[in-house]
């Protein structure tokens, strides 16, 4: 399947995320800073959480600016004070063309080329340093720069944000799930920092977070590709140049695959013996060449919000409200995004 959408020139996508994936990883973005630096934000959510201690808030704010940061940290090299007016009009909610256009210019002004600081330097530098980058049909172009920093904030805030949110969300609803997550968390790893190596110790923990993930079914619809080839697929003849809507939703909830697939079962990932179990049917950044370009980020992002919030705070319903009153409903849109909910952070003692 072919680019359909892509703001990109769709012949440049495929150097484009070469070069995404590398110098996120060469640049300032290994996986062992991305993990201290998502660390680092889960203890400033953590820090925000509990000014709110034992009061029922909306977690929407803290949780988006926490996810953007990582982004931020990702593509400009720096994070941002949740209440930094800088902030707000770079990175929260007000992504466009002219914020990062504007930025990019500041950080053009200051580049160090011994030290690029994340992705907008990392592709400023290949714009001057490689001889051709200047060429009309080069990917190095400034619209594609703005276009790559606008999809990396697009694609990966709001679903981490719905995503984490819906994780405590079901913790909230599922209390007897909660308990035995934070049970397995203290005698596994106990208070100290986590790290993406527990994952591998922490398999109830992690089948909850697949799970959410299945049943949140964050981004139902994928994305729309183009058939390169005329194709029969399943006895349907597909033509050349057919767009085709690769809906995840019909494998995420494929009753031939899932035990109870509307249920939030995370059984669904374990093993009789309690060992994790990988399910072919799980594909919620779907599969592919076109992969999401953040799954490796978006599940470590995840795994680690996930447990620190989980070491520090039990999460209750507001006094008054019935668990099983908790809608799980999401505001329909392109992604699903969970309707707002109050809850309580109760800090560990
Ligand atoms: C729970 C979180 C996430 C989910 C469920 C998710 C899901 C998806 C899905 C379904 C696609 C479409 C893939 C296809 O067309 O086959 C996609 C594409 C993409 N995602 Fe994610 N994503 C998540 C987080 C992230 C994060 C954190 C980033 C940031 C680095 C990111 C960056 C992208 C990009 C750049 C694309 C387009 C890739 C391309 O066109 O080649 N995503 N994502």
């Amino acid at each position: 399947l072919n680019d359909q959408h892509s703001t990109f020139n769709g012949l440049l996508w495929r150097e484009l995320r070469r070069f995404a994936l590398t110098n996120l990883r060469d640049f300032g973005m290994g996986r062992k800073v991305c993990e201290d630096k998502i660390i680092e934000e889960a203890q400033c959510l953590c820090q925000v959480f509990n000014d709110f201690r034992g009061k029922v808030f909306d977690m929407t704010e803290p949780v988006n600016c926490a996810v953007s940061n990582i982004i931020s940290s990702l593509v400009y090299g720096s994070r941002f004070e949740y209440n930094d007016p800088e902030f707000t009009t770079l990175v929260k909610f007000k992504v466009n063309i002219l914020t990062v256009t504007w930025f990019s210019k500041k950080l053009r002004d200051t580049l160090n080329p011994q030290m690029p600081r994340g992705f907008v330097d990392a592709f400023m530098l290949r714009q001057k340093n490689v001889s051709g980058s200047e060429a009309p049909d080069s990917p190095y172009q400034e619209e594609n720069l703005a276009a790559a920093v606008l999809q990396l904030f697009a694609a990966g805030t709001e679903t981490m944000s719905a995503t984490l949110r819906s994780a405590l969300l079901l913790m909230v609803k599922y209390p007897h799930i909660q308990d035995q997550v934070r049970e397995e968390i203290f005698r596994v790893i106990g208070t100290r920092e986590v790290q993406t190596e527990d994952r591998k110790d922490l398999p109830f923990t992690d089948a909850v977070l697949h799970e959410t993930q299945r049943i949140t079914n964050i981004v139902p619809l994928s994305l729309p590709r183009q058939t390169s080839q005329d194709i029969t697929f399943q006895k349907y003849f597909i033509k050349r140049g057919t767009t085709v809507w690769p809906l995840l939703t019909s494998v995420l909830y494929e009753e031939s695959e899932w035990e109870k697939p509307h249920s939030f079962y995370p059984a669904h990932f374990l093993h009789k013996d309690g060992t994790f179990r990988k399910r072919d049917a799980f594909m919620p950044f779907s599969a592919g060449r076109r992969i999401c370009l953040g799954e490796g980020l978006a599940r470590m992002e995840l795994f680690i919000f996930f447990v620190t919030l989980m070491q520090r705070f039990r999460f209750t319903a507001p006094p008054g409200v019935n668990v099983d009153e908790l809608e799980l409903m999401s505001h329909v849109g392109f992604t699903l995004n969970s309707v707002p909910h109050k809850l309580c952070a109760i800090p560990c003692a």
